[in-house]
């Protein structure tokens, strides 16, 4: 049997990082040409609901008769005491080293691995990678404002008073982006216990081992970012990580059934066009009692129509967000005032369809960068509302940066409260047609669509930064294909 190598992928378990990561890879895959295969090893996910999700992606995908070959890795011990999702993940993933080092030295020799491409959060895998000479890759899910940041961390440590951001004077410096109010920074690195900023730290420094780190950005978004890092202003004195911009990569799922419509859809097909806001709050975002209150309020008043799918408190020990209950969670009359120009809707909804529909005229959203993107993509402007990991950074770079978002003023030390009358404002500026703020943000965000198809398509930034990135790894000259 003839050689071909592979690469392998090692993403993180929670949806918007495995099926990010994994999408990149099957790009990765096509720009090879049939000259590698993929092969991904799979964590077992540390609760019950993220293993079904991910058990789910993996089936779906293997059916696709891809040249992927998804290894399940044995099951480790769940670290105990940490402070955040991230030091979990980072510990967690130690406790797999020796699996993967066992499944990556296992490979047939006709497919040797010809790059490991870990995720954001698994930099302790370079160990094996280096162990085994194989060449390690980061693969990050976020934008290339927040790798300036991490890249940043070490040297930032000097300027805190305190453990995190919080009592910080004056403005961080993120290289390629204006100066950044403190309380922009990552929610967990200003509230910070010390573990959050080690954890976050740690994997700052260790990318600068990697041969390369694959941003989902392009760098029409991010230029003065990814400028700045290629430039070296992140780690002076040290030769500056090797970049490839090759998003957005956006996941679409394929439709099994053209004739099914789902509920949320079937209602914006009946509204006019760009008419409606849509507020989703990601995988992991919920309100509780008096900021629901307030919502209802805001969007009432705003006389707007809208799409709010509206999650429950998470389910105890958890970050997950329940279904929420309506009758319960919503103020009395709320739905019968609204009847006809609003749905909330209690549950998972499927977002990126939402915001492909021609109704959808903007956005409510946590900031998560897959959600940022898919926004971008469809051409919908923002107002964001940032809840955790690193989304505060990312709602300061959509409006202080890239300018397609309007702004949301948040009471900072009173736990990110929004007011009512807050959001009614930020609304009808987003959605009517005489704020000039919304006018500026609507014509961004299509330039910035626009720009995204041509970035991914023939000769466009990502297309030619995956066929170099394809090369290197196939190690031709020259970043031939
Ligand atoms: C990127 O910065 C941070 C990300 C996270 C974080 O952690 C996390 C842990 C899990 O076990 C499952 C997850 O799904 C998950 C998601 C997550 O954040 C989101 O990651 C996306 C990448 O695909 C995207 O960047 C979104 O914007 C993130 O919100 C946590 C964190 O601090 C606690 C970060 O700073
Ligand atoms: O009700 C929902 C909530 C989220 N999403 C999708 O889940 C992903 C969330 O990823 P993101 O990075 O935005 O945020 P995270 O959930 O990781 O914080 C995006 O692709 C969304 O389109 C969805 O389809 N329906």
């Amino acid at each position: 049997m003839a050689s071909r190598p592979t690469v392998v992928l090692i993403p993180l378990w929670g949806s918007g990082h495995f099926m990010s990561a994994l999408e990149a890879g099957k790009r990765l895959l096509a720009a090879g040409g049939g000259a590698f295969s993929l092969t991904v090893l799979v964590m077992q996910a540390p609760t019950q609901a993220k293993a079904v999700e991910v058990e789910g992606h993996v089936r779906r995908e293997a059916a696709l008769g891809l040249d992927i070959r998804f290894l399940q890795l044995p099951a480790v011990e769940h670290p105990t005491d940490c402070v955040d999702p991230v030091e979990f993940a980072s510990r967690y993933v130690e406790l797999h080293t020796p699996h993967v080092k066992a499944a990556i030295a296992g490979l047939a020799p006709s497919s040797r691995a010809a790059a490991v491409v870990v995720d954001l959060f698994f930099t302790a895998l370079f160990d094996v990678a280096h162990e085994l000479a194989v060449p390690a890759y980061v693969y990050f899910a976020s934008p290339a404002a927040f790798l300036a940041l991490m890249l940043r961390l070490p040297a930032l440590r000097d300027d805190l008073t305190g453990p995190g951001f919080a009592d910080m004077e004056g403005a961080v410096d993120v290289p390629g982006l204006p100066p950044v109010p403190p309380s922009y920074m990552p929610a967990c690195l200003v509230k910070s216990k010390i573990q959050s900023y080690d954890a976050f730290e740690y994997h700052g420094r260790r990318y600068m081992e990697a041969r390369g780190i694959i941003v989902n950005t392009t760098v029409e978004l991010e230029a003065s970012v990814l400028a700045a890092i290629a430039d070296g202003r992140c780690v002076p004195g040290r030769p500056a990580p090797a970049l490839h911009a090759i998003g957005p990569v956006i996941w679409f799922e394929q439709k099994d059934d053209d004739q099914f419509q789902h509920e949320c859809v079937q209602w914006l097909d009946a509204q006019p066009p760009a008419s409606v806001v849509l507020l989703c709050f990601g995988s992991m975002g919920s309100h509780d009692a008096a900021q629901v209150r307030e919502i209802a309020a805001g969007l009432e008043r705003s006389g707007h129509r809208f799409l709010w799918v509206l999650r429950g408190p998470p389910v105890a020990g958890t970050r997950h967000p329940t279904d929420a209950n309506l009758d319960e969670l919503l103020p009395q009359g709320f739905l019968e005032a609204t009847a006809g120009r609003g749905l909330v809707w209690p549950t998972w909804a499927p977002q990126r369809e939402i915001l492909s529909h021609a109704a959808v005229g903007g956005f409510v959203t946590h900031c998560g960068w897959n959600s940022v993107l898919e926004s971008l993509w469809f051409g919908v402007p923002m107002v964001p509302w940032p809840l955790y990991g690193e989304q505060h950074l990312n709602a300061f770079e959509l409006v202080a940066g890239v300018g397609v978002a309007v702004a949301l003023e948040m009471d900072r030390k009173k736990g990110f409260f929004v007011e009512a009358a807050e959001l009614e404002r930020a609304v009808r500026n987003l959605m009517d047609g005489g704020s000039e703020e919304g006018r500026k943000a609507r014509a961004k965000v299509s330039e910035t669509s626009a720009e995204f198809r041509r970035a991914v398509g023939d000769g466009g930034s990502s297309c030619t930064a995956l066929q170099r990135l394809v090369a290197e790894i196939l190690d031709l000259p020259d970043g031939r294909r």
